[in-house]
């Protein structure tokens, strides 16, 4: 579904995400791990194309999607969750539900199935999304990538600033779709959580890869170390 082939990614003369290459399987789930600072919202932003690649190779689905605008990759069916959600905050929740279908890509995803998978919007539906708490503000910020239909979700931190109960409550809710067969990859702060999500843990450390293991086949010690860069490089084709 996604082959990146040495992907770099600059801010300026700053290298932030250095030779990154990662293949990844149709209803494969893959949670990326890392430090502050370690290159992953860097990487998820150059997959969606809201970043320049400035070197490497980005394929989806078999397609050269490397210099593609992000409004093709979507249409495609590659869809973001950004970081802090970036809803439009004077609409309402269906009008911004209502902006991920615009580009008519078919497919079972449309307001009623969006509203069975997150309950609570329900009774939302017509506030403005500026007055919504964090946890609704998140599924609806999934949930409007949902209505574009994806093929491969892209989730850049979730659970950031939610409560726990909230956090739980969104988990549930991604989790009824990677068991469905989507496609995800997951960036996530939360280690234990992320490993019993994820089939595939990927950890970043200042820029690159340094493992790359399915998550039966790893720990949380083995990634602990990975993550502050105390072990030798143990990336390996998980598949
Ligand atoms: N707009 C920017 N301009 C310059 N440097 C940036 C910019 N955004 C990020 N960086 C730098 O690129 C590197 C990677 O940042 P990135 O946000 O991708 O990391 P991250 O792993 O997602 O971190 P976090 O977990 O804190 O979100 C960091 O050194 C960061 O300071």
């Amino acid at each position: 579904m996604l082959l990146a082939k040495a992907l770099d990614v600059r801010y300026g003369q700053f290298r932030a995400v250095r030779e990154v290459s990662l293949e990844m399987k149709q209803g494969e789930t893959i949670a990326l791990i890392g430090a502050n600072g370690a290159g992953k919202s860097t990487l998820l932003r150059a997959i969606a194309g809201a970043l320049p690649i400035h070197s490497g190779a980005l394929l989806f689905k078999q397609d050269d999607i490397t210099h593609a605008p992000s409004c093709d990759r979507v249409k495609q069916g590659l869809s973001l969750v950004p970081e802090g959600r970036r809803l439009f905050t004077d609409m309402t929740i269906e009008e911004n539900l209502l902006l991920g279908q615009t580009i008519h890509r078919p497919g079972e995803w449309d307001l009623e199935r969006v509203f069975e998978t997150f309950p609570n919007l329900v009774k939302r539906r017509y506030a403005k999304a500026g007055s919504l708490s964090g946890g609704e503000q998140q599924a609806t910020a999934i949930g409007r990538s949902l209505m574009s239909n994806p093929e491969l979700l892209i989730l850049d931190e979730v659970s950031l600033g939610l409560s726990p109960l909230v956090v739980d409550q969104v988990y549930a809710s991604i989790e009824k779709l990677r068991d469905t067969g989507t496609t995800i990859i997951l960036v996530e702060q939360a280690l234990d959580r992320a490993i019993s999500f994820a089939k595939r843990a990927v950890c970043m450390l200042e820029g690159r890869i340094v493992l790359d293991k399915l998550t039966v086949d790893t720990d949380r010690h083995e990634i602990t170390q990975a993550y502050f860069g105390l072990q030798k490089n143990t990336t390996q084709e998980a598949s």
